[in-house]
């Protein structure tokens, strides 16, 4: 079927620097839809920033961006960088990623879930009721029906990656970006997020994961791709990565963090 063969997510040789600073130096990836790919590598390898990239919290310099089988419309700079030509597209774009950050990021002001029918409502304008009705079922999904009148600050860590987690399932994403879900997280708080992000994988969603959760990497993943100062040092299934990886570099990294 032609639709299949479109991907998901379609991103090519991704540049940026912060100054002199060159953080990501070529990087590519494909997701079909239902991969799961986790994005590995030591701190400041550039994890972050190439996600940040794929839905444009960050610019990149240059990059070529397929989303959903639609081209993000680039622009050349004078300096011959290159932006967005046109931001209302990456803002429609934009909501066919959803993205969970490490920090949860949900709105203090209000409950759990005015937070999850936020974007669905005001962004994709779909009716009140209908909006509710699918956030109900979202936070039934990841243990939170119970605690949809409450404001964050009441609720756990766990509890609130959680709720984001919902938050960006409720515009019906086409991929889901995870930056680090678990980082902030108290060591007890971390298996009932790691549950729910590995209920969505099986249930066929199409995922990047940023993560230092290498077993739960290992264990979730259709491919791995370990980043080592803005380049992909070595991708490939996880077997190849955490049993025989070809980099000496990645089998120190992953040997010493999975063992
Ligand atoms: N807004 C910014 N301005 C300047 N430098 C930045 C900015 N954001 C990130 N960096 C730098 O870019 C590099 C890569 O950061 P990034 O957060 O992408 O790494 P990472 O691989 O996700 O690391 P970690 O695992 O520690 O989160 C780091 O050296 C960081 O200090």
């Amino acid at each position: 079927m032609i639709e299949k063969a479109v991907p998901a997510l379609l991103v090519e040789d991704v540049h940026k620097s912060y100054g002199s600073h060159d953080i990501l130096r070529g990087i590519s990836l494909r997701a079909h839809r239902g991969d799961v790919i986790s994005i590995i590598g030591s701190s400041g390898a550039g994890k972050s920033t190439f996600l940040r990239c794929i839905n444009f919290l960050e610019i990149p310099d240059r990059g070529r961006f397929v989303i959903n089988g639609e081209e993000v419309d680039m622009r050349a700079r004078a300096d011959g960088r290159v932006q967005p030509a046109n931001w209302r597209q990456i803002e429609r774009l934009r909501t066919g990623l959803g993205m969970v950050f490490q920090s949860f990021n949900l709105w203090a002001h209000m409950t759990v879930l005015q937070n999850v029918i936020e974007a669905p409502v005001h962004v994709l304008k779909i009716g009140r009721r209908q909006a509710i009705e699918r956030a109900e079922a979202l936070l039934a999904k990841v243990g939170l029906y119970d605690k949809r009148h409450a404001y964050p600050a009441f609720l756990s860590g766990g509890q609130q990656q959680r709720a984001a987690i919902a938050r960006a399932l409720c515009v019906e994403p086409e991929v889901m970006l995870f930056d680090e879900p678990t980082s902030a997280l108290d060591p007890e708080l971390v298996g009932e997020v790691l549950k729910v992000i590995r209920e969505l994988a099986e249930e066929g969603r199409t995922m990047l994961l940023v993560t230092h959760e290498m077993k739960f990497a290992r264990d979730v993943s259709s491919q791995v791709m370990f980043l080592h100062q803005g380049r992909v040092e070595e991708e490939g299934a996880p077997a190849q990565i955490f049993e025989a990886p070809l980099s000496a570099r990645c089998r120190e990294f992953t040997g010493a963090l999975s063992a």
